[in-house]
């Protein structure tokens, strides 16, 4: 499998005035590769939102080197796409133009082609009616379908994503969790997705990278052997629960070795 991303020995350090720096990330190392499916999973602090960062330009690193397709990061880039948590729509454009917007960030004007993309793309997330509405009027899953059509719009490689269905309720957050999935075996990106849900990093991903409590490095990288496509029934096979037990176990286990 070729690699899409790469982290070699990353380290983050914040100056604050007049304190004492903080360190996100020490010595971060790890390979994701072209088309997989990576979760990150970690307690909060521990640097998940800044490796992302990291990883999508708006950020440089203190210390070590990030690479996408084998090319080292050194600002944003258009084979990058992000799925924040808070859907960060525009109010004044309607669906369709929040889905086009990354074109008319970069200055150029939205062909008839881009809007059949935009288009294509509104039925890929389920929102084929809605592409006229104002995204207000839409349901916080809904929004968060828009703003994951708009991150695919370039046509991205890699598809970045930070908890995205965390401000969700339960109930939409498990159905977006599958579509997310249907839409992964479509389009077939690499995806790095960073949760607090033991769960959803199970069901979702190839691979779970655990880290440890800040300053954030890898504590553990855990294979989810479970077959695609993915369902219900996944959540009930036995494995499901050992490996769930055990990233618990593992992650409190780390947590209480840290100097409180
Ligand atoms: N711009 C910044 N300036 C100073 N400190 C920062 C900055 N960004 C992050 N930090 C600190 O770095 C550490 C890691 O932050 P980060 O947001 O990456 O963690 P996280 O794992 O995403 O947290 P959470 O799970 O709570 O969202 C935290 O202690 C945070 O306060």
């Amino acid at each position: 499998m070729s690699k899409a991303i790469t982290f070699s020995k990353v380290t983050q350090s914040f100056e604050r005035r007049g304190q004492t720096s903080i360190q996100a990330l020490d010595d971060l190392s790890f390979e994701i590769g072209a088309r997989e499916f990576v979760s990150v999973l970690g307690p909060s602090g521990c640097g998940k939102s800044t490796l992302l960062q990291l990883l999508s330009g708006l950020l440089m690193p203190s210390h070590g080197t990030i690479s996408v397709n084998d090319q080292k990061v050194t600002g944003p880039r258009d084979d990058v796409g992000i799925v924040f948590q808070k859907p960060t729509l525009l109010p004044w454009f309607d669906v369709v133009g929040n889905v086009t917007f990354p074109i008319r960030h970069k200055g150029l004007s939205v062909t008839s082609e881009i809007q059949d993309r935009a288009q294509e793309l509104l039925e890929l997330v389920g929102l084929k009616e809605f592409s006229a509405r104002r995204v207000d009027e839409l349901s916080g899953g809904m929004q968060q379908r828009v703003s994951i059509a708009r991150a695919l719009l370039l046509d991205p490689d890699i598809l970045l994503m930070d908890e995205p269905f965390s401000a969700l309720d339960a109930l939409t957050r498990d159905e977006m969790s599958f579509e997310l999935l249907r839409i992964w075996s479509a389009k077939k990106k690499t995806v790095l997705f960073i949760t607090h849900s033991i769960p959803e990093a199970l069901l979702l991903s190839d691979r779970i990278i655990v880290m440890t409590p800040r300053p954030g490095r890898v504590m553990e990288e855990i294979n989810c052997p479970f077959q695609r496509p993915r369902s219900q029934e996944t959540l009930g096979d036995p494995r499901f629960a050992e490996l769930s037990n055990h990233i618990r176990g593992s992650l409190l286990k780390d947590n209480a070795n840290q100097p409180q």
